[in-house]
């Protein structure tokens, strides 16, 4: 099958590779990269199936200024809702794909495992079951992917969980034990599987390797450059220095400042991502685990 992934960083890489094993595979990104397969966007476009990387605080303006739908089938593989709107992705996409072309990846996967060929499991969502069918088989044997219709639940987990793994990197830095490691994580997995159900999203994916899978993976690895940006917030690191030395996309940071726009607009209590969202904005990390555990 021709496949055509769009964005040339860590998580487009190792996709790239990933499906490169049992296919055609060509690769885009902004500025051209001396690297294999590589194709201008317009090339890209014309591929029977993409794989979207593009980070989710740049999409709406990439796909209004560069995307051209023409019956191509698409997994965005980015995780993250937007800051600016606190529009979810699927809501963004639905502009220029319709339901049926489009599909999302979800579950706990670091790039940098996925280029080693470890083995790794994930969910491709869809309400288009035999698109997500399809998506599932071009994966190569390292690689088991399980399919959902719970489009919204992927997508809530998949964002979310980054802001839990700012928190969690937070209370590494502060050298808080793992005691609070496993409280802020077991609640974090039930704030966001309750702010799921606000839009209808399914338990089963908070369970699964959406939700739990995913979150385990990000909040408990210096792997994570979500939970790194917690490790420099602990060290009391401005958003903007911590931003310049990882020099990669931290989605949960976009993601708190969208939660916090939601939150106040649906009044919701999210109690964690609130103290993130604070954090982010110069508030004490001491005294957010004090408001967090009297609250
Ligand atoms: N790295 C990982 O292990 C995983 C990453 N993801 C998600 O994949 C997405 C991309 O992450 P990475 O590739 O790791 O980040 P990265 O920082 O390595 O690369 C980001 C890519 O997006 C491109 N990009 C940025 N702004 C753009 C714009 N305005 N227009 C076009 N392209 C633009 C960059 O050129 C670069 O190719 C994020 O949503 C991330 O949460 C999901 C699963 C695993
Ligand atoms: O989503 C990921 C793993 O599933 C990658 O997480 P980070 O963006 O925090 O590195």
């Amino acid at each position: 099958m021709k496949v055509g992934v769009i964005g040339a960083g860590k998580w487009g890489s190792a996709l790239a590779y990933a499906f490169g094993i049992n296919n055609e595979v060509y690769i885009t990104s902004r500025t051209p990269r001396d690297v294999d397969n590589f194709l201008p966007l317009e090339e890209i476009l014309k591929c029977e199936y993409l794989i979207i990387t593009v980070p989710a605080q740049e999409v709406a303006r990439w796909l209004e200024e560069n995307f051209i739908f023409s019956g191509q089938k698409v997994l965005v593989a980015s995780k993250g809702i937007e800051a600016s709107s606190g529009r979810f992705l699927n809501d963004i996409y639905k502009k220029h794909i319709p339901d049926e072309n489009i599909a999302f990846l979800s579950g706990p996967s670091f790039a940098a495992e996925v280029i080693q060929s470890l083995p790794t499991a994930l969910v491709v969502n869809s309400l288009n079951e035999t698109l997500s069918s399809e998506f599932a088989a071009l994966f190569p044997p390292f690689i088991k992917a399980y399919t959902s219709k719970d489009v919204i639940g992927a997508e809530v987990s998949g964002a979310y969980k980054n802001v839990i793994a700012i928190a969690a990197g937070i209370c590494e830095g502060l050298g808080l034990g793992k005691n609070a490691a496993a409280a802020l994580i077991s609640r974090g997995l039930v704030e966001m599987q309750r702010f799921g159900k606000v839009y209808g999203a399914k338990d089963d994916s908070f369970v699964g390797l959406s939700g739990a899978g995913d979150l385990f993976l990000t909040a408990s690895s210096t792997m994570s450059r979500n939970f790194r940006v917690g490790l420099g917030l602990a060290k009391g690191k401005t958003q903007d220095e911590i931003m310049k030395e990882l020099g990669e996309v931290a989605e949960g940071i976009g993601t708190s400042y969208a939660l916090h726009r939601i939150a106040q607009n649906k009044d919701l209590y999210l109690p964690i991502a609130k103290e993130v969202y604070a954090m982010l904005e110069g508030k004490n990390p001491q005294e957010s685990l004090r408001d967090l555990l009297s609250s």
